[in-house]
C-alpha cells in the first residue's frame, strides 16, 4: 500500500468529500466510527477512557469518538487542551453533538487542569494529527509530558500528538509515546522510521473508504508491503515442474571460523525452493557441509581457509549459473577480493551481494561499477553507511537509500526494523514482518539465502527482495511467538520459512 505524505493526505480528504460525495462532518464520523470499533475490540472491558481533544480536526475525532463510546456505555471523560481561541468548524459540530449526550466536558487551560491518570485507564490522544505544523509548546506540551509519565495506557487517533507525519523532529520535541497508533487508511511514513519507535507504538491503519481513484494516481516514492501484497507476489508452481525449473544458484560463502554462515545460507536457499544449489566453501569447511547440508552440492576451494576462486571439482563457471549469492562469512582476505574482482565482470544476471562482499565494495568503490544491474545488496544500516555516508536523521537516510539505488542500478534492502528495499526505479518498499529477535548472528546469512533461491527461480529482483524480506521476518515472527523472541537464533528462522 502507498504511503502518502501530509499534503496528499489532506488533498486526499477533499477528493473523497467531493468526490463520493461526502459532508466532511460525516467523513469526520466515519473516522471515529472506524476508531471505535477497533477500540471496542481491543479494550472489550469498560475501563476508564480519558480523551484529551485539540481543536482542529483530530481533536473533533475525539469528540465524536468520544460521544460513540458514550452510547456504548462506556465510561468516558473529555479533556479539551484549550490552547487557541478558535476551533474548527467540524470541532464546534461534533462540540454540540457530544453536549447533546453528556454535560461533562472539562478545559484545560492551565497545568492544574490536567487530571490525573491511573495504570488502568485508557488515554485516547486525539489533541494534534497531520495538521501539526509546529513543536508543541505551553499547555499542549505540559499535557503530553503528563500523558508520558502516566502509567495509563494509550491510543494515538491518526498520529501521536507531536509527531510529523512525513518530516523529521527536533531533538527536543515533546511528543506522545503511545502504545497503540489507529491511524486513517494509510500508514504515514514516520511511522516506519527507527528513531520514532516509541513514538509510534504498534500501529494498525482502519478503512474509512477514502477515495481509491486519488490513491491509486497519488505519485509516491513510498510504499509499505501489505501481506495481501506479499502474497501476491508468490509464483504458483506448476505440477509439471521439475528441479531444472527452478534454477540452479551458487553461493559463495564461509571461511575458516565462519562456516556456520555457510550452511546458514545454504540452508535457507534450499528451504525457498532453489532447484539445485552449489555451494563454493574454502577446503576446510567441506566435510561440515556436506554432512550439515547433503541436500547441497558442495565445491571445495582451491584454499584451506578462504575463497580464493579455482576449485579441484570441474564445475561451470560462475557465469553460468542462474544466479549467484556472495558474502556471508567470506571475510576480507586479499585473495577473496581477488576473486571478488575477477568475479565480477563475468557476471551478468543479478546477484545477490551481502555481508564482507559489501565491505570489499566499500573498501574498493570501483568495483560498485562492475555489480550486474538490478543485483540486490543487503547492508544492514553500518555497512550501507560504508558504502555511502552518515545522515543526521532517518529522512536523509532515505534520501541517500533511494539516490545510491538509482545510481548504481540495483536493489538494496537496507535491514533493520521495517527493513526498506529501495528500488533502481527510486521507490523504497517498507517491509512490516520480523521482530527484535531476529538481531542474532546468522539471520542476515539466512536472508542471503532467500533471496538468493528467489533470483534463481526466475523471481524479478524487486518482487524477489519484497517477498524474501516479508518471508524471512514472518520466519521470525512464527519462532518468537512459538519460543519468544530472546532464544530466537537463526536456524530456528530456516525452519520455520514457509511459502504459501
Ligand atoms: N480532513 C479530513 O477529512 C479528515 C481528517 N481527519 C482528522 O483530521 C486531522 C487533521 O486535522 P487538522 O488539519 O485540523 O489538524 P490538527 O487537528 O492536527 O491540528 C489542528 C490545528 O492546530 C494547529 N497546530 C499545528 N501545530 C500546532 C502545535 N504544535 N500546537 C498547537 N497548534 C498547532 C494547526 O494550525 C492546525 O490547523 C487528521 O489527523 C485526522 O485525525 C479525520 O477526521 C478523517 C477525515
Ligand atoms: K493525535
Amino acid at each position: 500500500m502507498k504511503i502518502l505524505n501530509v499534503d496528499q493526505i489532506r488533498a486526499l480528504d477533499q477528493a473523497t468529500i467531493q468526490n463520493e460525495p461526502i459532508a466532511p462532518l460525516n467523513l469526520m464520523e466515519r473516522a471515529a466510527l472506524a476508531f471505535v470499533d477497533w477500540f471496542v475490540d481491543h479494550f472489550p472491558d469498560t475501563t476508564l477512557t480519558k480523551i484529551f481533544c485539540g481543536l482542529g480536526n483530530n481533536g473533533g475525532d475525539g469528540l465524536a469518538i468520544a460521544r460513540l463510546l458514550l452510547e456504548r456505555q462506556y465510561p468516558v471523560e473529555v479533556h479539551v487542551v484549550r490552547y487557541a481561541p478558535r476551533e474548527s468548524d467540524d470541532f464546534m459540530h461534533n462540540h454540540r453533538r457530544l453536549k447533546l449526550v453528556t454535560e461533562k466536558v472539562n478545559y484545560i487551560e492551565f497545568s492544574r487542569d490536567i487530571p490525573a491518570l491511573r495504570h488502568n485507564e485508557v488515554v485516547i490522544d486525539a489533541i494534534l494529527g497531520s495538521g501539526l505544523s509546529r513543536p508543541t509548546e505551553g499547555i499542549v506540551k505540559s499535557t503530553i509530558e503528563a500523558i508520558n509519565r502516566a502509567p495509563a495506557t494509550v491510543v494515538a487517533v491518526d498520529i501521536a500528538s507531536g509527531l510529523y507525519a512525513d518530516q523529521p523532529n527536533a531533538e527536543d520535541d515533546v511528543i506522545i509515546e503511545p502504545d497503540y497508533t489507529i491511524t486513517f487508511q494509510l500508514p504515514k511514513l514516520a511511522f516506519v522510521l527507527p528513531k520514532n519507535g516509541r513514538y509510534v507504538g504498534e500501529w494498525h491503519t482502519v478503512d474509512i473508504r477514502l477515495h481509491k481513484r486519488y490513491i491509486d494516481l497519488a505519485p509516491t516514492p513510498y510504499y509499505f508491503t501489505h501481506p495481501r501484497e506479499a502474497r501476491l507476489l508468490l509464483h504458483k508452481r506448476d505440477r509439471y515442474s521439475h528441479k531444472g525449473t527452478f534454477g540452479h544458484a551458487l553461493l559463495l560463502v564461509g571461511s575458516y571460523g565462519k562456516m556456520g554462515a555457510a550452511v546458514l545460507s545454504a540452508r535457507a536457499c534450499l528451504r525457498s525452493g532453489v532447484g539445485l544449489l552449489t555451494v563454493q566453501i574454502p577446503r576446510c569447511g567441506y566435510p561440515v557441509l556436506q554432512t550439515a547440508v547433503p541436500e547441497a552440492m558442495c565445491r571445495p576451494d582451491g584454499h584451506q581457509y578462504v575463497l580464493t576462486g579455482p576449485s579441484e571439482v570441474e564445475g561451470p563457471p560462475p557465469g553460468d549459473y542462474t544466479t549467484v549469492g556472495i558474502g556471508p562469512g567470506i571475510g576480507k582476505a586479499p585473495e577473496t577480493l581477488a576473486m571478488f574482482r575477477e568475479l565480477l565482470p563475468t557476471l551478468k544476471k543479478p546477484i545477490v551481494v551481502d555481508a564482507d562482499a559489501l565491505n570489499l565494495l566499500s573498501e574498493n568503490r570501483e568495483l560498485l561499477e562492475q555489480v550486474p544491474p538490478n543485483s540486490i545488496l543487503t547492508p544492514h544500516p553500518k555497512e550501507f553507511e560504508r558504502l555511502t555516508q552518515t545522515w543526521k536523521d532517518d529522512y536523509e537516510k532515505l534520501g541517500i537509500l533511494r539516490d545510491f539505488a538509482k545510481t548504481h542500478q540495483v536493489v538494496v534492502v537496507l535491514k533493520g526494523a521495517y527493513s526498506a528495499v529501495a528500488t533502481p526505479a527510486g521507490e523504497i518498499h517498507f517491509n512490516g514482518t520480523g521482530n527484535p529477535g531476529l538481531s542474532t548472528g546468522g539471520t542476515g546469512d539466512v536472508l542471503t539465502g532467500v533471496l538468493t533461491a528467489l533470483l534463481a527461480q526466475g523471481y524479478d529482483p524487486v518482487e524477489a527482495a519484497v517477498l524474501g524480506v516479508y518471508a524471512h521476518g514472518l520466519a521470525g515472527d512464527r519462532v518468537a511467538e512459538q519460543r519468544g523472541p530472546i532464544g530466537m537464533v537463526a536456524s530456528d528462522v530456516v525452519d520455520a520459512l514457509r511459502w504459501e
